[in-house]
C-alpha cells in the first residue's frame, strides 16, 4: 500500500528525516511511535504530498506522490494532529465543506453521511457548533472528516492528543474497528497507544527507523530470559559463592530478602543466554532450594528507552 525509499527531509540545516526505508501492507495498523521531534509528523507530511521530501520517493497504492499528487490524496484520509476544524460551522456544515473541498458530489456525500455520523457516534451532535463541542468530539469530527469518501488508507497524526482517559479509549476502540476496513498509520508518543492498537510499530528516534516489528515481538526480542529473578532458600554467602560461578553470567546482586530464611537475587546474563537450566543444577548440586525463578520481562517502555535513548540524548537533555 505505502513504500518509502530512502525518505529524507531537511529543514535549513536540520535533518528531521534521514534517509528513512519502509513499507506498509494493505489492511495493516501501523504505529510510528517515537519522543517528540522524532520526525513522525515529518514523515506523515510526506506521505500525504502536504510536504515534500528533500530526497527519496514515496509511493501509494503503486502511484508516486510526486507525480500523482490528487490521486494518492485521494486514497487517504488524513487527521492532522491539529485538524482544521472550522469553530463556527456546525459539524454537518463542515463535513459537507469537507466533502466539497475533497471534490465529492453532494449526492455522494449525502448517501455516506449518515455511515460516518453514526461510525465516530456524532449524529447527536450534528448540528452543533464545532467550538461548543469538547475536545473528544472534535476530535471524533476529525475523524469524520478523513473518512469521507471512503479512502483505503487513513493517516492519523496523534489522534489521542489532549484527550481524557475514557475519550482515548473510545478513539482506540474506533480506531481499531476502522482497521476492519482501512490501512492505518497512527502516530503517538504513548506506548500503551501503539501496543493496544497496532499490528506493527516502527520507533522512530531522532529522524531514523529504529526498530520495526510487531509490539509482541519487539517485547520477545528484547525481553529474553538476559534478566532473572531468584529466591533460594538458604544463606545468602554461600548462594553467592555459588552462583558467582556460573557461566554465561555478567551481573549478580542481591536485592533483598522477603520471606524468612531466604534470598532474593537478581541475575543478569546475556541477552540471548539462557542460564535459567545452570541455576537450577547449581542450586541443585549446592542444596539450595529454589522457591521463586522468574525472567524479568522488558516492557515496551523499557524497550522503546532502550531504542532511544542514547549520547546524543543524553547530551541534549
Ligand atoms: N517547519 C519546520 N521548520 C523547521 N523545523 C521543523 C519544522 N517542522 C518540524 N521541524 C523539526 O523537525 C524535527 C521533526 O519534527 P516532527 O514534527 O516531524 O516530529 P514528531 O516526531 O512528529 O514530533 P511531535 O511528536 O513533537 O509532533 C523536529 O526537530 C522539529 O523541530
Amino acid at each position: 500500500m505505502i513504500r518509502a525509499e530512502n525518505l529524507s527531509r531537511r529543514y535549513g540545516k536540520h535533518l528531521a528525516l534521514d534517509a528513512v526505508n519502509f513499507s506498509i501492507r494493505r489492511g495493516e495498523i501501523l504505529g510510528f511511535l517515537g519522543p517528540n521531534g522524532a520526525g513522525k509528523s515529518t514523515a506523515m507530511n510526506i506521505i500525504t504530498g502536504y510536504l515534500s521530501a528533500t530526497e527519496g520517493d514515496v509511493w501509494v497504492n503503486g502511484l508516486n506522490v510526486l507525480d500523482h499528487p490528487r490521486e494518492v490524496k485521494k486514497c487517504i484520509g488524513y487527521l492532522p494532529e491539529k485538524p482544521p476544524l472550522y469553530q463556527d460551522m456546525t459539524v454537518l456544515e463542515y463535513l459537507g465543506f469537507a466533502a466539497e473541498i475533497k471534490g465529492i458530489k453532494k449526492k455522494a456525500f449525502a448517501t455516506e453521511r449518515e455511515r460516518i455520523l453514526e461510525l465516530v457516534k456524532i449524529g447527536d451532535v450534528s448540528n452543533r457548533r464545532i467550538g461548543n463541542l469538547s475536545k473528544g468530539y472534535q476530535q471524533r469530527v476529525g475523524l469524520a472528516q478523513a473518512l469521507i469518501g471512503s479512502p483505503p488508507l487513513l493517516i492519523l497524526d496523534e489522534p489521542t492528543a489532549g484527550l481524557d482517559p475514557k475519550q482515548i479509549l473510545e478513539i482506540r476502540k474506533l480506531i481499531k474497528s476502522l482497521g476492519r476496513e482501512h490501512t492505518i498509520i497512527l502516530s503517538s508518543h504513548i506506548l500503551p497507544e501503539v501496543s493496544a492498537v497496532c499490528g506493527r510499530v516502527l520507533i522512530m528516534n531522532q529522524g531514523s527507523i529504529v526498530a520495526s516489528d510487531s509490539p509482541e515481538n519487539l517485547s520477545r526480542r528484547l525481553m529474553g530470559t538476559g534478566r532473572i529473578m531468584l529466591r533460594l532458600s538458604g544463606e545468602k554467602a554461600r548462594a553467592l559463592s555459588v552462583l558467582e560461578k556460573l557461566e554465561g553470567l555478567n551481573s549478580l546482586s542481591c536485592t533483598g530478602s522477603s520471606e524468612e530464611g531466604s534470598i532474593d537475587l537478581l541475575l543478569e546474563a546475556g541477552q540471548e543466554t539462557d542460564i535459567r537450566e545452570k541455576i537450577f543444577f547449581a542450586c541443585a548440586e549446592n542444596r539450595l532450594p529454589i522457591l521463586m525463578m522468574r525472567p524479568m520481562d522488558m516492557s515496551l517502555e523499557d524497550i522503546f528507552l532502550h531504542l532511544t535513548t542514547d549520547e546524543k540524548l543524553k547530551e541534549s537533555d
